[in-house]
């Protein structure tokens, strides 16, 4: 329980009230408070009603960061492709310019926060299919619970206009004690039975992934990414927090997330992290080169062996390697890396695996960063201009969000990035799967066809089909 003082509700919302008037717009006034300990699943939950189609959670493969967000306060929006990034961090700065922040707490992703995403390819023709996401879209949440390295945060964002009275604070923090006494709320646990699945043209898209594999051997394309969908029918609405609970069992070294916007929900368990900024440091991840689990723990390891010493997807990888270390040099003192990949292993799938540390300026922009990073070639290609117009030329799926950046920024412009795979879209009793594969000169497409099964693997599990 939080307790208010008076005072506090009396100066606070004459502060807010004043600033608003004085400068004729709306205001922003953000206040964080410690919590004890909270179960981020059971904050989610209890959104259920009141706060359905604007709720998102993240957690991080280390869980350090657990980020749930009720409610929208404001949000960032726009189809615009060209300057996505810039207009975003943009209109970002001038919503917390001259705001009120009270947060005593020296920890990053507490304090207002803004968490969504980026679509693939906001030049690609937008379908019905992401009819209710915006291609860059981010929400500031009225609510959000973060708990980060174990502690417990609760910031409640209030936006004063220059209507507003001084009720309005006391009327936020009415209805967060009605959140918080309503964490207890169990949600009905049933999952809907999966009726039917439907690969979409898989023999067309094989087809198509030959087609690139010719294009490779001639140059100047070295490597493209394509995509398919699977799109599942259910006897009943599927549950975004039945979900999610159920990747959070299953996928604990994964980043966890579920945004929904306008009664969609975009959820996944993705390995991969496109960028992750706290103060001077930035943190990346080449992830490319696949492999299945063994059953057995002898034929694991095995797999991994093969897979560590296979040209093909050595060469996958190494593209990625490649281009995530020049462009981070372009912005950082210092990059470091190791000179061989690593094996990072999933549930049902092992991948090549290279971390990337850099320094940079105290005041980088992360989100100039994620510019410069999306999409790597392990979303994309390389080069990184002509991959993507061969996706946009050949891929007959619309990505919206899959394979794009989401993640979260704070007010003191530290956050993460996510690239969102092993991911789908949650459409009331339908849900579409997304899964892609590196396509490279050696590659054969049924091979590239298998891997995308595996890779469409957990979301299936945690959907309750197989
Ligand atoms: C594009 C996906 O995975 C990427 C990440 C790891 C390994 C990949 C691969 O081996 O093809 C992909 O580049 C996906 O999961 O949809
Ligand atoms: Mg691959």
């Amino acid at each position: 329980m939080i307790t208010i003082q008076e005072t506090e509700i009396k100066e606070r919302g004459l502060l807010g009230v004043n600033r608003a008037r004085e400068l004729g717009r709306p205001i922003l006034m953000s206040v964080v408070h410690k919590m004890d300990t909270t179960n981020p699943l059971s904050f989610f939950n209890a959104g259920k009603d009141r706060y359905c189609g604007e709720r998102f959670f993240w957690k991080d493969p280390t869980n350090d960061m657990v980020l749930v967000g009720l409610g929208i306060s404001k949000q960032i929006q726009s189809d615009q492709a060209a300057d996505r990034f810039f207009h975003v961090e943009k209109e970002w700065k001038s919503f917390l310019k001259d705001g009120f922040i009270f947060n005593q707490y020296k920890v990053d992703g507490v304090g207002p926060l803004m968490f969504g995403g980026f679509s693939f390819d906001p030049f690609k023709e937008k379908t019905e299919l992401w009819s209710k996401f915006a291609a860059s879209l981010f929400h500031i949440p009225k609510f959000l619970l973060s708990i980060v390295r174990g502690e417990t945060f609760l910031t409640t964002n209030i936006i004063f206009t220059p209507n507003d009275d001084l009720s309005l604070y006391s009327k936020s923090l009415e209805e967060r004690n009605q959140l918080l006494d309503s964490l207890r709320t169990r949600i009905s646990t049933k999952s809907p039975s999966l009726m039917r699945k439907n690969e979409i043209f898989p023999e067309r898209w094989k087809q198509t992934v030959d087609g690139v594999v010719k294009e490779l051997t001639n140059g100047p394309l070295k490597k493209v990414v394509l995509a398919r969908e699977l799109r599942l029918e259910f006897s009943s609405v599927v549950e975004a927090e039945t979900v999610l609970e159920s990747l959070y069992k299953q996928q604990p070294a994964s980043y966890i997330f579920a945004f929904a916007s306008n009664g969609d929900c975009f959820i996944g368990a993705s390995p991969e992290r496109l960028i992750k900024k706290q103060g001077d440091e930035v943190y990346s991840t080449c992830l490319a080169g696949s492999i299945s689990r063994g059953i057995t723990e002898e034929e694991d390891q095995i797999l991994g062996q093969t897979l560590l010493a296979d040209q093909k997807n050595l060469i996958e990888h190494g593209y990625v390697v490649e281009m995530i270390k020049e462009a981070l040099e372009q912005s950082c003192k210092e990059v470091i890396l190791p000179d061989k990949p690593q094996l990072m292993k999933m549930r049902d799938i092992q991948h090549l695996y290279t971390p990337v540390i850099g320094k940079c300026g105290p005041n980088t922009s992360l989100l100039l960063l994620v510019e410069k990073l999306h999409p790597t070639p392990a979303l994309g290609g390389l080069p990184k201009t002509l991959a993507v117009e061969k996706i946009r030329e050949v891929e007959e799926l619309d990505r919206g969000l899959f394979g794009g950046p989401l993640g979260w920024v704070d007010y003191q412009q530290n956050g993460e990035f996510a690239v969102a795979i092993r991911s789908g879209l949650i459409q009331e009793q339908e849900v579409s799967l997304f899964a892609g594969c590196g396509v490279v000169s050696d590659s054969k497409s049924e091979d590239e066809y298998l891997e995308t099964a595996l890779k469409f693997r957990p979301m299936l599990r945690a959907l309750g089909g197989k």
